[in-house]
């Protein structure tokens, strides 16, 4: 049963959701990894629509930049009062729930304190430097950001200029940025909201440069908010979306901190000036290891978010018809809104299964790393680089079709696609632009394939075992397994070309790095399927663990959209393998397999339970009575405060006067 049907709701919508085959609270179950947290969501939503104060004071569309970061500041201290009896305080997944609930997407002065500022502290900081500063900022006493990308430079970490050198005298790090591109540039609540900040540095003691460490930074007088001497800090101006937050600039001149202020968990500075080695050197840069693995969990709400109103939308838009001239179709029946709209509605569910078992393993990994074992982190490193680019690249092309597939009205503000559009993408390039990103993923392929050439196959890990297969034949009636191996030999091949490209470079004469990048599109070509292949097979084991046979049923169902399309994508890669006429079966089941979905679309998207307070679309109302709305909110629009603008009749009015005479 669909738990969205409620009075008063449009028929169309109504009708859709009493199609639905399954349980929505029992698949929200299976979307959110537990039946309890799928409730607390719901708890929370429901808490958070009865207290007025935690409301919008007006839609955000209607914001200027500064009504923005004021409204978020203005719900997160209220939240910070409210918290303890809406939360689970040592639940990260609900604090980062409520505040998205309750704020939104747009960013707020706290949306980098969560997700970059604690985790470091806490997993970089020695226990003492836990024991003074962790417990200030879960209290929010202090707000924090994180402090890395520089004017001149991100992807590259080792090129950043920032510096901070130890003086023994004082027992101090000096911080310095000496030049207008070492400038940072971009962290999110650092331009007028942060009063600290962890700061990426390059270490230096002794005139020896020991590369990006982190170090915790006051910038604000605790009492007046004011810059402190030697820091220079602002807001970077408005971007393309995330307008809530404040992204900001900083520069150090001869800036001192104690040197207790290094995060010396792993690396040390000692009292004279020794420097001791972290037990892995990129060991600093797993608070970015943390996000990235977060993020295809983050990005396939994203897409939810956008899929929710396109498809609720189709379902009680009318336009055209196909045999009953009588009525108008819904737009959701038409085969073209389907192919549109439900591949995504797939990946959105397969982003979000990958995204929980990512974060799983990064929760599994921090606790090897802390008992000494750093052995899994390559590998950690190179499935979440090369997951946030498939995935954030895939959800922008995602949530673009879900704008078109709802036509003009999906290019109004009111459907608040274009903003969740541009929250997106960003995705693209924070943590790592997605180029970079998946060039560090090839890197690790091309490794595996030379263990393969240097007969070690056996010492591989199981994400790339499939790299040593051999497989050239493929029987497509046998189910998802199948497809499986179709995938593995597209992603296969493409890893042996690029390597092999690039090892061909290599002996005609070609540096590494000429080798390497004039092979990097072939390298990154590889990347992606090896990325889509691990979406696929992550999908498939989710859906085969599911007990509820009924939820089973329609995400097996969900499943074959996604294989069908997914190979159908990627025909160029296995023309080796499949002839025409399998393609064309292929072709055939994503079809027969769009219309099996067809009417269960509705429930597919409400069972992501994201409410109407935090979806801020008139278009996606859980309600579907749109028209009526849509109406409202354009007559609230503040230009339509008066009937004659001072543009008229300042400008307009004395031309067209003019004119006249
Ligand atoms: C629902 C909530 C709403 C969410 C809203 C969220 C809002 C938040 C918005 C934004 C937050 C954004 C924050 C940021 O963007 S913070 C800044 C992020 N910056 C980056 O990601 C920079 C990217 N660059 C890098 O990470 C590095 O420069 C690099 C990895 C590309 C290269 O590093 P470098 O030191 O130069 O490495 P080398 O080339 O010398 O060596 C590569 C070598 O090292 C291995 N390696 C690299 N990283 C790791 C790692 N983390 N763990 C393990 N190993 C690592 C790599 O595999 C290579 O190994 P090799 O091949 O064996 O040599
Ligand atoms: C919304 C948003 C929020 C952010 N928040 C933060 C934050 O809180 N803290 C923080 O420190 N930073 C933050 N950033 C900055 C972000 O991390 C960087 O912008 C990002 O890492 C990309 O680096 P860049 O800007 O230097 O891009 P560049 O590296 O200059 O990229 C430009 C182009 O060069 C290409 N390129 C660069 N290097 C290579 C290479 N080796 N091989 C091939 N191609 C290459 C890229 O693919 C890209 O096409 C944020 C950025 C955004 C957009």
């Amino acid at each position: 049963m669909n738990q969205s049907i409620k009075p008063g709701d449009n028929p169309d919508l109504t009708e859709e959701r009493l199609s639905g085959t399954f349980d929505t609270n029992s698949m929200a179950a299976v979307i959110y990894g537990s039946d309890k947290l799928a409730q607390r969501r719901r708890e929370i939503s429901e808490a958070v629509s009865r207290i007025p104060e935690l409301q919008d004071s007006k839609p955000c569309p209607f914001m200027t930049r500064e009504e923005k970061i004021l409204e978020g500041s203005r719900k997160s201290a209220i939240l910070n009062r409210l918290l303890p009896g809406l939360i689970d305080l040592d639940s990260f997944e609900e604090t980062v729930f409520i505040h998205q609930e309750v704020i939104g997407i747009e960013g707020h002065p706290l949306a980098l304190h969560e997700s970059l500022f604690i985790p470091p502290i806490a997993t970089q900081g020695t226990d003492e430097q836990q024991k003074k500063w962790l417990g200030r900022a879960q209290r929010r006493e202090i707000i924090g950001c994180y402090a890395q990308t520089e004017l001149g430079h991100g992807s590259n970490l080792r090129a950043l200029e920032t510096t901070a050198t130890f003086d023994i005298s004082s027992q101090e790090f000096i911080l310095n940025s000496p030049t207008i591109t070492s400038l940072k540039w971009w962290p999110g609540a650092l331009g007028k909201s942060a009063n600290w900040s962890i700061v990426i540095a390059n270490l230096i003691v002794h005139d020896k440069n020991h590369g990006p460490h982190p170090f915790m930074v006051q910038l604000r007088d605790e009492k007046s908010h004011e810059p402190l001497p030697g820091i220079t800090v602002g807001d970077i101006g408005p971007k393309m979306a995330f307008n809530g937050a404040d992204n900001g600039f900083l520069g150090f001149e001869n800036y001192r901190i104690p040197r207790e202020n290094m995060l010396m968990r792993h690396s040390k500075v000692t009292p004279d000036g020794g420097y001791i080695r972290p037990p892995h050197a990129k060991i600093g840069y797993s608070g970015m290891v943390r996000v990235r693995s977060r993020m295809a969990a983050e990005q396939g709400l994203f897409l939810a978010h956008a899929l929710t109103i396109a498809v609720r939308y189709s379902a009680i838009r009318r336009q055209g018809y196909l045999e009953d001239r009588s009525r108008e179709v819904k737009v959701l029946d038409y085969q073209t809104q389907q192919h549109r709209l439900f591949p995504s509605i797939a990946r959105a569910y397969a982003f979000i299964f990958c995204g929980f078992e990512t974060i799983r393993l990064y929760d599994q990994l921090l606790i090897d790393v802390q008992n000494g074992n750093t052995s899994g982190m390559a590998d950690l490193h190179a499935l979440t680089s090369g997951l946030k680019s498939v995935v954030t690249h895939q959800t922008g092309e995602g949530i673009e079709q879900a704008r078109m597939a709802c036509g003009g009205h999906g290019y109004s503000m009111a459907s608040y696609i274009s903003e969740i559009y541009g929250v997106a993408i960003g995705g693209c390039t924070y943590e790592g632009e997605n180029m970079v990103m998946l060039l560090q993923l090839a890197r690790y392929l091309v490794k595996s394939i030379e263990m393969i050439q240097n007969g070690k196959s056996k010492n591989l890990g199981p994400m790339v075992a499939y790299l040593a297969a051999n497989e050239s034949e493929i029987d497509l009636n046998l189910g998802p397994n199948e497809y499986l191996k179709v995938f593995q030999y597209a992603a296969r091949s493409q890893a042996w070309r690029a390597t092999e490209k690039f090892q061909k470079l290599r002996n005609s004469g070609m540096s590494k790095e000429q080798a390497w990048n004039q092979a990097s599109v072939e390298l990154t070509r590889a990347s992606r399927l090896h990325t889509r292949l691990y979406i696929m097979s992550t999908f498939i084991n989710h859906v085969g663990s599911v007990v509820d046979q009924k939820i089973k049923k329609v995400l097996i169902d969900l499943l074959n959209v996604h294989i069908t399309y997914e190979v159908m994508d990627i025909g160029i890669y296995v023309q080796g393998l499949l002839s025409s006429d399998q393609m064309d079966l292929i072709r055939n089941q994503l079809y027969v397999s769009l219309e099996t979905i067809r009417p269960n679309a509705v429930s597919l998207v409400d069972s992501f339970q994201i409410s109407d307070m935090q979806l801020r679309s008139v278009l996606g109302r859980r309600d579907g009575n749109v028209y009526e709305n849509l109406f409202k909110w354009a007559k609230s629009c503040p230009l339509n405060d008066k009937d004659v603008l001072e543009s008229v009749t300042k400008y307009l009015k004395p031309m067209m006067d003019k004119s006249k005479l």
